[in-house]
């Protein structure tokens, strides 16, 4: 039998923001497509989620505000696929997109950056670590109610710049963030789940596109991590259950052991002073199909609102 592909070779175009970090995302799948014989080029643009930096994202209108532009690219058909940080894409595409691609993850965890200590724990009482994440902070309350958490927005290089200078103790990222962009070497601890539960999705990639293109989902078959697509399926279903809001204070986190998938999930009170305590919720079960891992998901959000976690108003718009 040949091995020859029979799949037609495409001419693509990627949407993209601009940031360090999804320039090299889309390279990294413009790469991968061409290895695949087709040819790809990128079509950058800048998000209205780009251009809010100095406000809290959950204050304007959600980290949808990354995808919406792309998504417009990809309605006009000026460019085929757009891809994300799947921690970024909200819970429900809107009518007509879909997610067709989740690829294989990098490092899920968070991370520690500080020029002074090597790790959350060294940090002297009362000291100040740099997050905007509402489930960051939640969890590092709940670690160490004596630190003060402040905001810290921009993309990865400004999050940097801000701790050199001098504006705080630590801050927290994504490791997968660092790792992309040849920073690995600024991450003085990574921080294990069980301490900083991670956001639903972070470390993956995801490829939107508009429906009913199967020629475009065949392109893109040989780039789906089978395993990455349980174990973010089963985080996504936790957040779309408790509200379908990327900006709560919710942390959702999936493993895969052979077929047997486990997801935790931790939810903190943002509202209330002082230490968080945190509402956590687990389950496991043997997992083939996408759907299964969703029904996983949806029973461990059941379980974090039956402990008292308080789901998201559905959105008004
Ligand atoms: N919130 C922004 C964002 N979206 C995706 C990543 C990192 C890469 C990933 O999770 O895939 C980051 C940076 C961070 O949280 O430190």
């Amino acid at each position: 039998m040949s091995t020859e592909s029979t799949q037609a070779s495409l001419q693509l175009t990627i949407a993209t923001r601009e940031s360090r970090l999804a320039l090299w995302q889309a390279e990294h799948v413009k790469a991968l497509l061409e290895a695949q014989g087709h040819s790809v080029t990128l079509l950058g643009m800048t998000t209205q989620g780009d251009q809010i930096l100095d406000r809290s994202l959950s204050k304007v209108g959600g980290k949808g505000l990354f995808v919406k532009e792309l998504e417009v690219a990809l309605e006009e058909g000026r460019a085929d696929i757009a891809v994300h940080s799947l921690k970024d894409v909200p819970m429900d595409l809107p009518a007509g997109f879909e997610l067709a691609c989740v690829m294989e993850r990098e490092d899920p965890r968070d991370a520690f950056v500080s020029p002074n200590y090597e790790s959350l724990e060294a940090i002297p009482q009362g000291g100040v670590v740099g997050t905007s994440s509402l489930r960051r902070t939640v969890l590092l309350r709940a670690a160490r109610p004596d630190l003060r958490i402040e905001p810290l927005r921009g993309n990865l290089d400004t999050r940097l710049r801000k701790l050199d200078e001098g504006q705080y103790d630590g801050i927290v990222l994504a490791a997968a963030g660092l790792k992309r962009l040849e920073l690995e070497q600024r991450i003085r601890h990574v921080m294990e789940p069980q301490q900083m539960l991670p956001a639903a999705g972070q470390g993956a990639l995801g490829i939107e596109i508009r429906s009913g293109r199967p020629e475009l989902v065949a392109a893109l078959q040989p780039l789906v991590h089978m395993p990455t697509w349980l174990r973010v399926s089963a985080e996504r279903a936790v957040s779309r259950a408790m509200g379908g809001s990327c900006s709560m204070p919710l942390a959702a986190y999936a493993t895969l052991q052979g077929d047997v998938l486990q997801i935790d999930a931790a939810w903190g009170d943002d509202q209330t002073e002082g230490a968080v305590s945190l509402v956590r919720a687990t389950a496991r079960a043997t997992v083939t199909t996408l759907e299964q891992a969703t029904a996983l998901g949806e029973q461990v959000a059941r379980e974090l609102i039956a402990q008292g976690a308080r789901p998201a108003q559905p959105a008004s718009h």
